[in-house]
């Protein structure tokens, strides 16, 4: 895979002040080729943050993980698509009503501002959740089923794609085939500091599994060369 292959299939997490993090997607954004605003710089900015990496040229990845009731997510996704923004990240665990509202509205909202719709994906269990966090929080099964039931529930409901840990990918396209993008944060190169990702894996790791988009945050942004380790991330996506 070439370096500009490897930028389709890298997004970084600006999970910082507005400023700092539009400096930071500059200078990754030959290796980096999704911008992913979260919900720190949706609720201090809106969508002014959308607007400000798009200007940069970035595609905006919107991960707001909307998990409200059918109607109030259809109109929020459907503000979402009018953004153009090319992903946008619902709860799987809201339903499968919930998730086909969240794809309804995301691709009438970008149509009536002329975009082309945006992937929806559900998010499956977070990344952050280990294995006792999944039996608290309610599940009888261990992450990967759980994954994997709500993987099912969301491609039933239409969503284009999932996002789940690296260790649920393998699992997933073999359950589900090719067609879902399949979208992994908790990635750690070698080495890193998994902060609070209970279910973390390498880069290589998730491009072996199957994943089609990796997400990365700190490993970046905490970086002493942060362009350094974005270079580093696209070479082991390349060989991945
Ligand atoms: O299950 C999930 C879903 C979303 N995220 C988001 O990805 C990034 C990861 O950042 P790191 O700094 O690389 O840990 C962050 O914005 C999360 O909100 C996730 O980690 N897990």
């Amino acid at each position: 895979m070439d370096g500009s292959a490897a930028r389709e299939r890298l997004a970084l997490a600006v999970d910082m002040p507005l400023a700092q993090g539009l400096a930071l997607y500059s200078s990754v954004a030959p290796f980096m080729g999704y911008a992913k605003v979260g919900l720190s710089l949706f609720v201090e900015h809106g969508p002014a943050a959308v607007t400000a990496f798009q200007k940069l040229g970035g595609r905006v990845f919107l991960d707001l993980k909307l998990h409200d009731i059918p109607n109030t997510v259809e109109l929020a996704a459907a503000r979402a698509g009018a953004l153009g923004v090319a992903l946008l990240t619902v709860h799987a665990a809201g339903g499968e009503a919930m998730v086909k509202a969240a794809v309804k509205g995301a691709r009438e909202g970008a149509q009536r501002q002329g975009h082309p719709p945006p992937r929806v994906l559900a998010v499956t269990v977070l990344t952050s959740l280990s294995a006792a966090d999944v039996t608290d929080i309610g599940f009888s099964s261990a992450p990967e089923a759980a994954a994997q039931r709500l993987a099912q529930l969301a491609v039933r409901a239409g969503a284009d794609g999932l996002v789940c840990s690296p260790r649920e990918a393998e699992g997933l396209r073999r359950l589900l085939g090719p067609s879902p993008f399949l979208c992994t944060p908790g990635i750690r190169p070698a080495g890193a500091e998994r902060g609070d990702q209970a279910r973390a894996e390498t880069p290589a790791f998730a491009v072996r599994a199957g994943a089609d988009l990796l997400v990365v945050g700190r490993p970046v942004h905490t970086a002493p060369d942060p362009v350094a380790a974005a270079r580093a991330l696209a070479l082991e996506v390349s060989s991945g």
